[in-house]
């Protein structure tokens, strides 16, 4: 007996092409982006791995990428759910700074540590910041708590809740399912369902647009640990791509 879990980076975004910290910015796939998410639901079908449900961010590059996969594979009648639990690690005060600008300014150290340390956050936004989410009406329920920052182990902390209580139910029913979000996000996942060490995550990152599928057990434990790249050749080079960002 066993469960199907595809998780989906979002195709590249119009920042990750101009080499921008996200977090929770909301922006749109580029044009290569969109083929990305094409490309991965031409994958999810020719791997007979057809997604029965989807879970998605509240951010459109995730929402955009789940529904061109689906298209291409045939399923945008699956039922979805989108939650902010979800959502790409809020960058705080880094998000809209150049990467390349960054590291030169901070050095090497302080760069990796603000992208792949466990758990220390870069400096909180502004709540009135541009790139702010304070007062954005999609995160109404969370009041006072939307982030200013975020560190991966906050996103463990905040995406493990979602996991229990809506994506697990969904495997237990027998569901293939789809989780269309983001680097980081799923960073914090893989961690928890590898039980990947504090210090060993920060040197693991995840391509956009390659579905990574795991067959857990029935405890949920990866059956296949590190999952299968659907395009593990296309993956590899895409992972060195996004370990490299900010030195050029
Ligand atoms: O900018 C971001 O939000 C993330 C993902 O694109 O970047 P990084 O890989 O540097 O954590």
């Amino acid at each position: 007996m066993s469960y199907d879990l595809i998780l989906l980076r979002h195709g590249q975004s119009d920042w990750n092409e101009k080499n921008l910290f996200t977090g929770w910015v909301d922006v749109p796939l580029t044009e290569q982006g969109r083929t990305e998410a094409a490309r991965g639901g031409e994958l999810l079908a020719e791997h007979d791995l057809l997604p029965d449900v989807v879970h998605t961010s509240l951010l459109q590059r995730a929402i955009t990428t789940a529904h061109l996969a689906l298209e291409t594979a045939d399923r945008l009648w699956i039922p979805v759910t989108r939650h902010w639990r979800l959502n790409e690690r809020h960058y705080g005060a880094l998000q809209g700074k150049d990467k390349a600008q960054t590291l030169e300014t901070y050095g090497e150290d302080q760069f990796m540590t603000w992208r792949r340390s466990y758990d220390t956050p870069p400096p909180e936004l502004d709540a009135d910041d541009e790139y702010s989410q304070v007062g954005d009406p999609r995160y109404a329920d969370l009041g006072d708590a939307v982030p200013r920052t975020e560190c991966l182990k906050d996103v463990v902390e905040r995406f493990l809740p979602y996991w229990e209580s809506s994506v697990i139910p969904d495997l237990k029913d027998g569901k293939t399912v789809l989780l269309a979000a983001h680097g980081n996000s799923l960073r914090a996942l893989v961690k928890y369902l590898d039980g990947v060490s504090d210090e060993d995550i920060a040197g693991l990152n995840i391509p956009t647009g390659i579905p990574l599928h795991y067959r857990l057990d029935e405890n949920f434990a990866p059956l296949n640990p590190g999952g299968t790249y659907l395009d593990p050749e296309a993956a590899q080079d895409a992972i060195q791509a996004v370990a490299n960002q900010g030195k050029k």
